[in-house]
């Protein structure tokens, strides 16, 4: 391991909902002599896929992040894939002004979509925002005959609701609503060099994917549109280096995705990076209270930790 990282911690904890197929939560948390980071590439991830996010971890470890230009940031509440009456609790335990609902999930029909969305209007008034992400779920006839419905309820803009930037681009011409392009960069060998022109409206940075803080604000120069910051589902301590990406961003003008500690069970440390009337600081996270891992889980994040760290940063 890198000299500079003195600390090692493996947490795990269970969510309160399914979230992206997943019911428990884990990664490894590292020290240096900047404060502390966080890698936690989900379990799907090929190890070539996730030496951004090591990257991201050292960065957070070793040099700290870029100064902050505003000292809170606006965020939405994530509502899962869950019914409406636990939707509209959701939205209103949050405080939040916008919320993000998950739609088209394997498993739940167009109409369980349009009641969770319909609750999340409910819950927020005519005043809040809100915006669904579909995970590239649907073709283009479909998205567009899904994102038109969806709209009665108004929808702020739509997250990754194809899967390609040709896709996209189609799409757009049809549809009124924004749409905002999250895989189709962070999942790209080059995010930064993706030619979202006429592809959206919205960019979705996410710390680990992109390979840290600096790296993101590159992919944010490169493409000069609007972009929210967006969580990879991490602990406190993860989701602080999203807030000071966010932070560090010359413009924001739409709420980001940073309040998912709401959906962990436990989190890594006494003072979580929960909204306060929908926005959290910029501020350093103590991992003081780690929910510990088993020895099988403790091992397998070691490990790959280990095989991912000897490969390095990608240039
Ligand atoms: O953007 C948010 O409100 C929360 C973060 C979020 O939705 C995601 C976090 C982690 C994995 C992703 O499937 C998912 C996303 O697609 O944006
Ligand atoms: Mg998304």
């Amino acid at each position: 391991m890198d000299p500079q990282l003195t600390d090692l911690r493996v947490y795990r904890t269970p969510l309160r909902t399914r979230f992206r197929g997943i019911d428990v939560r884990d990664g490894v948390l590292v020290r240096g002599p900047a404060g502390w980071g966080e890698f936690s590439p989900f379990w799907d991830y090929a190890d070539a896929e996730v030496t951004r996010w090591w990257a991201a971890a050292v960065e957070a470890a070793t040099v700290g992040w870029p100064a902050p230009v505003r000292a809170a940031v606006p965020v939405n509440c994530t509502v899962p894939a869950v019914g409406p009456e636990q939707a509209h609790a959701v939205v209103t335990a949050s405080g939040c002004r916008t919320a993000k609902v998950k739609v088209a999930e394997p498993g739940q029909t167009d109409a369980d979509d349009e009641a969770r969305v319909e609750a999340v209007r409910d819950a927020l008034g005519p005043g809040g925002a809100v915006r669904v992400d579909a995970n590239a779920a649907w073709s283009v006839d479909r998205a567009v005959e899904r994102i038109r419905t969806l709209d009665r309820y108004g929808l702020e803009y739509v997250e990754q609701p194809c899967a390609t930037v040709e896709e996209l681009v189609a799409l757009r011409r049809r549809v009124d609503v924004r749409v905002a392009a999250d895989e189709v960069v962070r999942r790209s060998a080059d995010p930064a060099g993706v030619d979202l022109r006429e592809a959206c409206d919205v960019v979705v940075l996410k710390v680990q994917p992109l390979g840290g803080v600096r790296a993101a604000l590159e992919v944010a120069q490169a493409h000069g549109l609007p972009c929210v910051v967006s969580s990879a589902l991490e602990s406190s301590v993860g989701i602080a280096a999203g807030v000071a990406l966010a932070a560090a961003l010359p413009e924001l003008p739409f709420a980001c995705g940073l309040a998912t500690v709401a959906l962990f069970t436990e989190d890594v440390t006494t003072e979580p990076l929960l909204p306060v009337d929908g926005a959290l600081p910029v501020r350093a996270v103590v991992p003081d209270r780690v929910p510990a891992a088993d020895p099988v889980t403790e091992q397998r994040w070691r490990d790959r930790r280990d095989r991912v760290a000897s490969v390095g940063a990608p240039a």
